[in-house]
């Protein structure tokens, strides 16, 4: 049974005491996670006072992006090894602004997929699509090889940990995907997981739907098969819209 994930990612906003409010903000008024897991990725330099400030709620704290290496001469990366040390349980990895703006490749992704691994840490890994790539005929299509390609060398009893993110970033702060779009990319990357492992651990992955989310396209969304929960940008940055995402199955 995979419990519904709501994940927020801040992106590069807000400041400490903004974050540090916005916790004041939800405190005491987050489902309970066996109900719905909540999270909320934060820029890096913050997450240990947010992480302090949200000890007690449900919502887990996350990072936004990590380095592959543990330790070294790499001057302002942020290292996983430091993070998990801050007790963060989920790092993103590969969002398309990483992708496209830092210009991080598939074998990229893959090292920083082993790396939050190897530090005891789950990967919420995100798999882009342009509206060019989508309406091509391409024969590998592209969702599928940007999983095989994070996935490579992670065993199967690590893959139960790993979450997919299935971001179009031709849906991402545009029009969403329709539920029916957003449910075929979430179904062609569970049947992925299923090639790639088998049908066990396809059926543990949790798959995640971003791109536009709000609370009034949010249920239609979580109610198809393949989509396990979202992840909101623009959205989640209000505490009262936040709430109501995470507390969707109480309206
Ligand atoms: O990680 C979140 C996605 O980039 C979606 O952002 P958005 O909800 O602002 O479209």
């Amino acid at each position: 049974m995979r419990v519904p994930f709501v994940a927020a990612n801040w992106k590069m906003n807000k400041t400490l005491p903004e974050a540090l409010d916005f916790i004041e903000q939800i405190r005491g008024k987050l489902p309970a996670e066996n109900n719905v897991e909540s999270l909320i990725c934060a820029q890096s330099l913050f997450l240990s006072q947010m992480m302090t400030a949200a000890d007690a709620e449900p919502v887990k704290i996350g990072a936004e992006n990590v380095f592959w290496e543990d330790a070294g001469a790499f001057t302002g990366e942020t290292s996983p090894k430091a993070v998990a040390s801050l007790g963060v349980n989920y790092v993103l990895i590969g969002h398309s602004e990483r992708r496209n703006y830092f210009r991080e490749t598939d074998e990229m992704v893959n090292n920083k997929v082993r790396a939050v691994l190897r530090n005891g840490m789950k990967p919420i890994i995100c798999v882009d699509e342009t509206m060019g790539q989508r309406e091509s005929n391409e024969k590998v299509h592209w969702v599928v090889s940007q999983v095989i390609e994070a996935l490579k060398g992670v065993k199967a009893e690590d893959a139960a940990k790993i979450t997919i993110a299935y971001e179009p970033s031709w849906a991402i702060g545009t029009a969403a995907a329709s539920a029916q779009q957003a449910e075929d990319g979430c179904y062609l990357i569970r049947q992925t997981i299923a090639d790639v492992y088998n049908d066990a651990c396809a059926e543990q992955v949790r798959i995640l739907y971003g791109g536009s989310v709000k609370p009034s396209n949010q249920a239609a969304l979580m109610a198809m098969p393949s989509i396990d929960g979202v992840l909101v940008g623009d959205a989640s940055l209000d505490p009262e819209t936040f709430l109501e995402l995470v507390n969707y199955d109480a309206k």
